[in-house]
């Protein structure tokens, strides 16, 4: 969530002037927290989730299920959360501090974040699910008896026809910050912040957001009015309906911004890091949204997409038509390709891998800002960066903040950082802080279990530290990262889409690696007892060993990287390529998902092909299980990261569960959320095949995904045959 200061905002004629101002304060404190962190080391890896929730209010007269607009009610109890003796006393034991509760746009939303930073020690790492289920559990308890806290990325019937909030709201199309014809006021979180930035961002369009989704057809489904005129404008990224497509129509902030999503933020060692975690982490979006699409229905009807990423990109697309290419530029500055909520445009890292091809698409940038950074001693990538950044006006500003201590204050810089909402975020040290460089990891949709989202927070937790450990290199055309966003969305993509993605992911020259320089095995994990480890080895190593080990890495090169490798004695991954290929894992698999699970798909890792393209289009399961021409996968180099350092046996055994949920998920051995929800409205009693989510339907959806997170009712085809709510895992 942005920056939440307080004050008197201004309308949008009084905030365009300032622009000038804020942007250049906004540089003149990037430089001086540049100057103070530039050659600054933090403390290594932290990292936090942030978790959305919905509040759904049940009407069991009405067979109806609304959202709850008691959003500050709500929060203003679990503000008093950390003082409470009682709940303090509840508190799981591997989490460090009672958790934190925000607000979001929608008056119906909640955040959590953990009280304080996990560590990347894979003890750490168990211990997640249980601090996101203790957070559920407190929001649960602080609401009234008839609401719930729900993980639904979109809610179904926000915006449709007959009542979804609670108490009643009603659409004031001329007088709502919005002017939707479909929502009021009432449906956005109350702080000057929203409203403000819901007004200005449509005062700067020059009109109402349009945000179009395709519509799933279905055999009875009546056409909407204009389904065959064709689009003027609509979705940021390449793969806009065709004209004539038959679309839903939202035409407010709320629709995107009242959506939910899991996000992962990670504190670096240093800029550097920061820089190559952003780089590597920006071709892993779209993978990750396709694995986690969770919003198959939006304005009471399903649509033929199953994420919402285009969705919120058009609910905050403040692009005048000059800027969005409809008409020649005369006022505006620039022409901008896309949303300020969209996917990232350029890489920021410092690397010779990073080459100018991989830059392949339009990235306007500020130069202004771009030679003011350079001036001052920024690389050309970065200044690039914040200069691509600062394109963008301020869209929500204070009349008692407008002059700012530029020492003292990255609010004017946090200003456009805050509101450029993209996939990956470069994020600098906050002023008088300890806390370093960080990038946080924004694509993956909310799902619906606690279970499954400390799975997907883990795994990525543990591809950084594989990032980071074994340098690799996942550089590809950002033009094909955005292709891959758009695909991501498309129905049933997880299963049924190709990806491209990078073939040869470990560095064959790793004197581009300057290990010396900086410690490489993150500082929270164990290291060997018998290891020299932290990144002191003198050697050069050139060359992938072409015998491989169970992991895919030289055991030379793990040697350089950790101080030592024991991947075939650490009861980790096992080396003899069977456990992958037999559906057994290790001999020892108890608990949940017990019956197909193996924990080393890393298993049959062989050395990296480097002929051939460097790009190729792969299925989901190939970019994460990995592919028979030696590409290891995300989850390959997940497990040699893990091969390659000291984890207990229950600790791996716990990891496993959750690695998983996400291997079976790319191999299509379990559905998406978005599948599981299209399949649950479709095969509904009332679903009429018309492509309407009924209240009926709607109610039916929220009960079962109420009852699904709490491992009341089965659902194998989505989490596996042994989930068992907040029961035991069988690991002990
Ligand atoms: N030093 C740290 N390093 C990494 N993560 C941290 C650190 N401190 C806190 N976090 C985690 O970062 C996550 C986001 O917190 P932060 O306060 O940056 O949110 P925010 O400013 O609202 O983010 P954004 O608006 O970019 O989503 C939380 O999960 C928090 O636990
Ligand atoms: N809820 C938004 C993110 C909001 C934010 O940037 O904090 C999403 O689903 O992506
Ligand atoms: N919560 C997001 C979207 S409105 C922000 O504050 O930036």
């Amino acid at each position: 969530m942005g920056l939440l200061a307080l004050g008197t905002p201004l309308d949008w004629p009084e905030t365009k002037p300032l622009a000038e101002h804020i942007r250049d304060h906004g540089i003149t404190q990037f430089l001086n927290t540049w100057k103070r962190w530039k050659d600054r080391s933090g403390e290594g890896l932290l990292w936090g989730d942030e978790i959305e929730y919905l509040v759904a209010s049940v009407d069991e007269a009405d067979h109806a299920v609304r959202l709850s607009l008691r959003q500050s009610e709500i929060l203003k109890k679990l503000e008093k959360v950390t003082c409470d003796p009682k709940l303090a006393a509840m508190k799981p034991a591997g989490s460090k501090a009672m958790p934190v509760f925000h607000p979001e746009y929608g008056r119906f939303m909640i955040e959590s974040t953990p009280g304080a930073p996990y560590t990347g020690s894979p003890k750490d790492l168990v211990t997640v699910e249980a601090d996101m289920r203790f957070r559920r559990q407190i929001i649960r308890t602080h609401l009234l008896a008839n609401e719930l806290p729900i993980t639904l990325t979109s809610w179904p019937r926000l915006g449709a026809e007959t009542q979804f909030t609670d108490p009643p709201t009603f659409a004031e199309p001329t007088e709502s910050s919005s002017r939707s014809q479909y929502v009021g006021q009432l449906i956005t979180n109350p702080h000057a912040r929203f409203p403000t930035l819901t007004a200005n961002i449509r005062q700067r369009r020059g009109s109402l957001v349009d945000i179009r989704v395709p519509l799933y057809i279905d055999k009875n489904t009546e056409l909407p009015e204009g389904a065959k005129a064709p689009l003027s404008t609509g979705l940021a990224g390449p793969a806009k309906p065709e004209p004539g497509t038959p679309y839903i129509h939202m035409d407010a902030m709320g629709f995107g911004m009242g959506c939910c999503c899991l996000q992962i933020t990670f504190q670096a060692w240093n800029v550097d890091e920061a820089r190559q975690m952003y780089d590597a982490l920006v071709p892993v979006a779209p993978i990750m949204l396709a694995l986690t699409a969770a919003a198959p229905a939006f304005r009471g009807r399903l649509a033929d997409v199953d994420a919402r990423w285009n969705v919120i990109a058009a609910s905050v697309d403040d692009r005048t038509e000059e800027e969005r290419g409809l008409k020649p530029l005369k006022d505006d500055k620039y022409k901008l390709p896309k949303s300020r909520y969209d996917s990232v445009s350029l890489y920021i890292a410092n690397d010779a891998r990073n080459k100018p091809e991989y830059n392949d698409i339009s990235a306007p940038i500020n130069q202004a800002v771009r030679q003011r950074l350079l001036d001052n001693g920024l690389d050309d990538k970065l200044a690039s960066h914040v200069g691509h950044l600062f394109v963008r006006d301020p869209l929500v500003q204070f009349s008692e903040t407008i002059d700012q201590d530029d020492v003292e204050s990255m609010d004017h810089f946090e200003n456009i950082q805050s509101t450029n909402w993209q996939t990956v975020r470069f994020k600098p040290p906050p002023v008088n802080s300890d806390i370093g460089w960080r990038v946080e990891f924004r694509p993956m949709e909310i799902q619906m279990t606690d279970f499954e989202n400390a799975a997907f927070s883990i795994f990525i937790v543990l591809l950084s530290r594989a990032i980071i450990s074994f340098n690799l290199n996942f550089y590809m055309p950002i033009s094909q990262v955005d292709e891959n966003l758009q695909k991501a969305q498309q129905r049933n993509a997880a299963r049924a889409n190709t990806f491209h993605f990078r073939r040869t992911v470990f560095p064959h020259d790793l004197s581009t690696y300057d290990l010396e320089s900086r410690p490489v095995t993150p500082p929270n994990v164990t290291t060997p007892p018998n290891g020299a480890a932290n990144g002191t080895h003198p050697h050069k190593h050139h060359h992938v060993d072409p015998h491989g080990l169970a992991n895919g890495l030289s055991k030379t090169h793990l040697d350089r990287v950790n101080g030592t490798t024991t991947p075939a004695t650490n009861g980790f991954a096992n080396g003899n390529g069977k456990a992958a290929a037999n559906g057994k894992a290790n001999g020892h698999t108890p608990g949940h998902l017990r019956h197909q699970s193996s924990f080393s798909s890393c298993a049959s890792l062989r050395e990296e092909d480097d002929s051939g393209p460097e790009v190729v289009a792969m299925t989901l399961d190939e970019v994460i299980n990995g592919r028979s021409d030696g590409f290891p996968g995300l989850m390959g180099v997940v497990n040699a990261y893990l091969n390659s350092i000291n984890v207990d046996v229950v600790t791996k055994c716990e990891i496993r569960r959750y690695l998983d949920l996400i291997k079976m998920r790319a191999r299509g051995d379990l559905v998406t959320p978005a599948t599981w929800i299209r399949e649950f409205i479709t095969s509904h009693p009332s679903y009429a095949h018309d492509s309407l989510v009924t209240d009926d339907i709607q109610a039916d959806l929220v009960k079962a995904v109420d009852e699904l997170e709490r491992g009341v009712r089965p659902a194998p085809e989505l989490l596996g045959e042994d989930y068992v709510g907040s029961g035991p895992s069988g690991c002990l």
